[in-house]
């Protein structure tokens, strides 16, 4: 494996300070090193430096649009850059706005993707929806295709052209989805494996389903976008929106193991992480490990040794 590293530090998409502080306190948990240890070719890129925005007055209901957009912009340039230097790419967030930018820079370099968003959220509310007006709860909006009707124009975001498909997404760990997404994945059909087919399935039948699902059509890159909230907080508290009754360590790595043995990744998002939403050492060390652990699985790590 080949692997491009970029360091996505933003909070914009969000509330929270904090979560701007995920991608080095992930390197300094010693994700190169652990990656070469375990084969991998890996360069590190670096962290995207974002502009301050003044006056980001928030347009209806949607809050820092330009900060987020102007973010998203050079984050894409930067995934497509990765790409094209032939590396799946890692993008370590920062907050899940900054999925935006990063499939618009892996469809630029990719064309076709399918997309498999892990999360105990669904990210899917348009400005009109948006119960909180935070863009890390509406990133997937502004990439479908059969969305753009609803989205309006905002500063800093005419450079965004839908790239996704609804058939070629599928949802992982939802649990916590406002009734205005929910009618949106009814009426799009999206795919969606909530918490409650994980119970009823099991990991292993959903990951078998999923891949039968986006491979059923012609095969396409995979974009994987974990957002660290997906795992119960026993095991990653140290997030902004943390919901009860998520996946165990063990789901978490094993959707990883499952998507590294397709030989389709193509880039993988690792966000909200968030140290100042860990009440102690261990619950941030506890959150930024798995978060570490997932990466690794995604790039061949397999727990039999
Ligand atoms: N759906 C929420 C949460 C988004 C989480 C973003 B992620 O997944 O990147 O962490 C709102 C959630 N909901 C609001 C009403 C009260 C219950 C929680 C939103 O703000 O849109
Ligand atoms: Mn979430
Ligand atoms: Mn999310």
């Amino acid at each position: 494996h080949s692997v491009g590293i970029i360091g996505a530090p933003f909070s914009k998409g969000q509330p929270r300070d904090g979560v701007e502080k995920g991608p080095d306190l992930i390197r300094a948990a010693g994700l190169v090193k652990k990656l070469k240890a375990q084969g991998c070719a890996v360069k590190d890129y670096g962290n995207v430096t974002f502009e301050e925005v003044a006056n980001d007055e928030p347009i209806g209901n949607v809050k820092r649009p330009r900060a987020v957009g102007s973010a998203n912009q050079r984050l894409s340039a930067a995934v497509h850059a990765v790409k094209n230097d032939g590396h799946t790419c890692v993008m370590l967030g920062g907050d899940h706005s900054l999925a935006i930018g990063s499939i618009q820079g892996h469809a630029a370099a990719k064309k076709d993707l399918s997309v498999v968003w892990v999360d105990a959220h669904a990210d899917i509310n348009t400005p009109l929806t948006s119960p909180t007006g935070n863009i890390h709860g509406q990133p997937m909006a502004y990439l479908i295709h059969e969305l753009q009707s609803k989205i309006p124009v905002l500063p800093n975001f005419s450079w965004i052209k839908p790239c996704v498909s609804a058939k070629d997404i599928v949802y992982i760990g939802l649990r916590d989805v406002d009734p205005e997404e929910h009618h949106i994945l009814k009426l799009l059909g999206i795919k969606v494996y909530s918490m409650t087919e994980v119970d009823r399935l099991g990991i292993a039948k959903v990951m078998e389903e999923t891949c039968d699902y986006i491979f059923s059509k012609v095969k396409k890159p995979i974009h994987l976008s974990y957002d660290i909230d997906a795992l119960d907080p026993s095991i990653s508290p140290a997030t902004g929106t943390p919901v009860v009754g998520g996946l165990t360590y063990r789901e978490g790595i094993y959707i990883t193991e499952h998507i590294c043995q397709t030989g389709l990744l193509s880039a993988v998002d690792m966000v909200e992480v968030n140290p100042k939403r860990g009440r102690t050492e261990d619950e941030i060390s506890s959150t930024v490990s798995a978060a570490v652990d997932l990466i690794r699985g995604c790039f061949g790590k397999l727990r039999e040794g």
